[in-house]
């Protein structure tokens, strides 16, 4: 039976020190409460930091023993561990780049050495624990390089990412020196999850640019594996906070502390002590609200609940003070005897307690900077069972996206904050109740549960997939195999696509050139067969390079023939008009001199527009204008218009390569087929097969072919077969 295990830097629990001894509290977080469906089944587990160092190994086997009666098996980390990885790697590098404040980035090479050693470490302790088929679901930007570490040794595994925190944009992930391993590091995924659309895709241009990896569709072309990467916005357990807002517990404090503040208006504010979160931009828009608003004083005060973290970090170290700075300044300035303005508090508080706190404001004002989801927000819709009450809610927050019934603001728009809180204070009932019943139906739908099922489902959709086109890889089975039917077979002929197949892609098309590896296998193969190199070249090009070989050519997807017999001469295959030609030219010499590095091909019934050195990004944005523009015209000439690797050919339709392969074995008999090809122009082949041929596409693309290969390299291997 194979199992689930979950990985996070920190595991559901937090340990403590106490009187010599630890303990542990169990966690009830929201990725806890998710995901205990899964780690709490079976032989599945959860693996993780427990939060504290432990350096006896007394402790440490006691603690082990405990976890384990919690389903949960610890990765120890030593001091220098946690200050160069987790305060280091983690929280001054990665953290800050991810939320857009470069200013803070620390570029240190023993930190990433730290990272590469502390995800070596989780790497280690998963494998005490997986088997080969096991699934393993990793979460969290401390942890990036684990997939592929796990993926080198568990190469079948089912492996998930999950990333909490924002993706940013190429222009800041590039600045980090270790992006390009970072990136293929979460590439060892099978599906790769962010909180929202504007993270998957700033993840996957960062993909593309840095590793070359291009995608479509979300999917992932890797070199022998395709991987999916989709937005999974989190949700929340919306039960247990619906139901904990109207406990008698709850209730009682909600009693309680309503004696203290009255019949103020509140304004609830909650965080984690972080720069990402906005603190003191919020404080600052309090009190200009006040000092416009002189109305207000004496009936309206914040609760601001700020969680301590990271605080042996500098920066965080340097908020704490700041935020102290500018709670004291406003509450000096303008409390009275009965009335404080910020009521402040630097500690976590026990779930009933923070339930009483979501039930009794009016106004949650939650303003991150930046935050991949914030869940705050989500806790405090879904607690307001009266459905009163109004939600402030940053734009730069990934829970935004689904909250479009809240007040959005832009947490830089000072002015735009303080009216957005005093338009809030002064929102009708109906209205009021009409936003938060919107959010909370959506709230309800997508909860933390969903969460985890639609993300498991996608999981099982994307091993299904792989598995498909796998299952049609040319192993050494089938390798084996079609080197025996081409030993027995008496007249064999050979269909081979040029670039992509028997050859890499370069910059520069002319300098492909065939080199001796290929030069000797096609040598040999022409003496055992029928060898048709059959491309979308111009005819001169091939003929320069095969001359002196004995085998038949095709060129520009059939225009042109050369048998090895003819000697020299090329034949027409197919009437060529190209009266067509000029009016198209001129708009593609248009589009070459609007985008520097791209280049005109002409071939004889074809125009070609290739735009693989054009800044990428660029390349395809105008590849695209040309496609809409070039459909247009070529409706009125019959012509057809298809988009290839870095390039966009327009050409007659009725031309192509499966049309000139079945005209070169009209009338003989082969008992041996073979066809090899890596685009779309050599789908035409495939199709035209006969039913007993062998016809094998490059990559891992969908194709009409019955077999797919890995690579040029492996093409050759293949070919190398049928010779020795
Ligand atoms: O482990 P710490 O350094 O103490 O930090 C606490 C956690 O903070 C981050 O939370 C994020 O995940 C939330 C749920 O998906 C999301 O709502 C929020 O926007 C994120 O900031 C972090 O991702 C965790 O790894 C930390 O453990
Ligand atoms: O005293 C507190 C204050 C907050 N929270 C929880 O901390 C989490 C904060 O998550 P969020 O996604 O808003 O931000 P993060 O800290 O993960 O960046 C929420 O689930 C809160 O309920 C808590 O357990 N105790
Ligand atoms: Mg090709």
């Amino acid at each position: 039976m194979s199992k689930t295990i979950i990985v996070s830097n920190r595991l559901p629990i937090s340990l403590r020190h106490r009187n010599g001894r630890f303990e542990f509290k169990p966690s009830a977080g929201g990725l806890a409460t998710g995901l205990g469906s899964i780690y709490k089944e079976g032989d599945n587990i959860w693996i993780g930091w427990p939060g504290n160092t432990v350096d006896d190994p007394e402790q440490r086997a006691e603690i082990i023993l405990e976890l384990h009666d919690l389903k949960m098996a610890p990765v120890f980390l030593s001091k220098e561990d946690v200050e160069e990885f987790y305060e280091g790697f983690s929280n001054e590098t990665l953290w800050p780049a991810f939320h857009y404040f470069t200013q803070y980035m620390i570029y240190n090479p023993e930190h990433w050495e730290a990272y590469v050693r502390v995800n070596q470490k989780f790497c280690d302790a998963i494998l005490k624990k997986a088997g080969p088929d096991d699934t393993i679901w990793i979460h969290d930007y401390q942890l990036l390089l684990l997939p592929q570490m796990l993926r080198e040794v568990l190469p079948n595994a089912t492996i998930a990412f999950f990333q909490h925190i924002p993706f940013p944009s190429y222009e800041i992930i590039r600045m980090i020196p270790w992006r390009k391993e970072l990136l293929a590091g979460m590439c060892g995924a099978d599906l790769i999850g962010f909180h929202t659309y504007d993270d998957m895709r700033h993840f996957l241009s960062a993909v593309g640019r840095i590793n070359g990896l291009s995608s479509e569709s979300g999917y992932i072309q890797a070199e022998n594996r395709i991987i999916n990467v989709d937005s999974f916005p989190m949700g929340i357990d919306y039960d247990k906070f619906a139901k904990q807002a109207k406990s008698k517990r709850t209730l009682s404090f909600v009693e309680e502390f309503g004696k203290q503040v009255e019949d103020q208006k509140l304004l609830l504010t909650i965080d984690r002590l972080d720069y990402s979160k906005g603190i003191p931009q919020r404080i600052q828009a309090f009190n200009q609200l006040l000092e416009q608003h002189k109305e207000l004083h004496g009936k309206v005060s914040m609760i601001m609940i700020v969680v301590p973290s990271r605080d042996k970090v500098q920066s965080y170290k340097e908020l704490k003070e700041e935020i102290d700075l500018l709670v004291g300044r406003i509450n000096s300035e303008y409390s009275t005897l009965n009335w404080v303005p910020v009521h402040y508090f630097y500690r976590s508080f026990p779930f009933e307690e923070l339930s009483a706190f979501y039930n009794m404001s009016d106004i949650a004002l939650v303003t991150p900077l930046r935050d991949g989801m914030n869940l705050v927000c989500k806790e405090f819709v879904a607690s307001k069972t009266d459905q009163t009450g109004v939600l402030i809610l940053s734009e730069m927050a990934g829970a935004s996206k689904e909250l479009q019934d809240a007040i959005l603001v832009n947490p830089n728009d000072r002015q735009g904050v303080v009216d957005a809180i005093f338009n809030a204070l002064s929102m009708p009932l109906d209205e009021q109740i009409a936003r938060m019943n919107s959010m909370q139906e959506s709230l309800k739908k997508y909860d933390v549960f969903q969460w985890v099922k639609v993300f498991m489902d996608r999981l099982d959709h994307v091993k299904k997939k792989q598995e498909e086109l796998t299952s049609k890889d040319v192993d050494t089975k089938v390798m084996n195999e079609i080197q025996a039917s081409f030993k027995k077979a008496k007249k064999a002929i050979l269909f081979l696509d040029y670039d992509g197949t028997l050859t890499g892609f370069h910059s520069d098309p002319q300098k492909a050139v065939p080199d001796d590896e290929l030069r000797g296998i096609v040598k040999d193969l022409s003496e055992l067969a029928q060898v048709v190199i059959i491309s979308g070249r111009d005819k001169d090009t091939l003929g320069r390079w095969f001359e002196g070989q004995h085998i038949d050519m095709i060129a520009e997807h059939g225009v042109w023939v050369k048998k090895k017999e003819d000697k020299g001469d090329w034949e027409l295959y197919a009437e060529v008009e190209d009266g067509w030609k000029d009016d198209i030219r001129k708009v593609m010499e248009y589009y070459v001199l609007r985008t520097p590095g791209a280049f005109i091909e002409e071939k004889h019934h074809s125009l070609v527009w290739h735009y693989r050195k054009v800044e990428s990004g660029l390349g395809d944005l105008r590849m695209r204008e040309l496609f809409s523009h070039l459909k247009y015209m070529a409706r009125g000439h019959n012509l057809q218009v298809l988009e290839g690797n870095m390039v966009l050919e327009i050409k007659r339709p009725d031309i192509n390569k499966g049309r000139a392969a079945t005209a070169m074995m009209k009338g003989m008999e082969y008992d041996f087929i073979l066809a090899i090809g890596d685009d779309w122009t050599d789908e035409d082949t495939f199709k035209a097969m006969p039913k007993n041929a062998y016809s094998i596409r490059v990559g891992y693309a969908y194709t009409q072919a019955n077999f797919n290969i890995k690579s040029v390299k492996q093409v050759r291997q293949l070919l190398q077969k049928l010779t020795s």
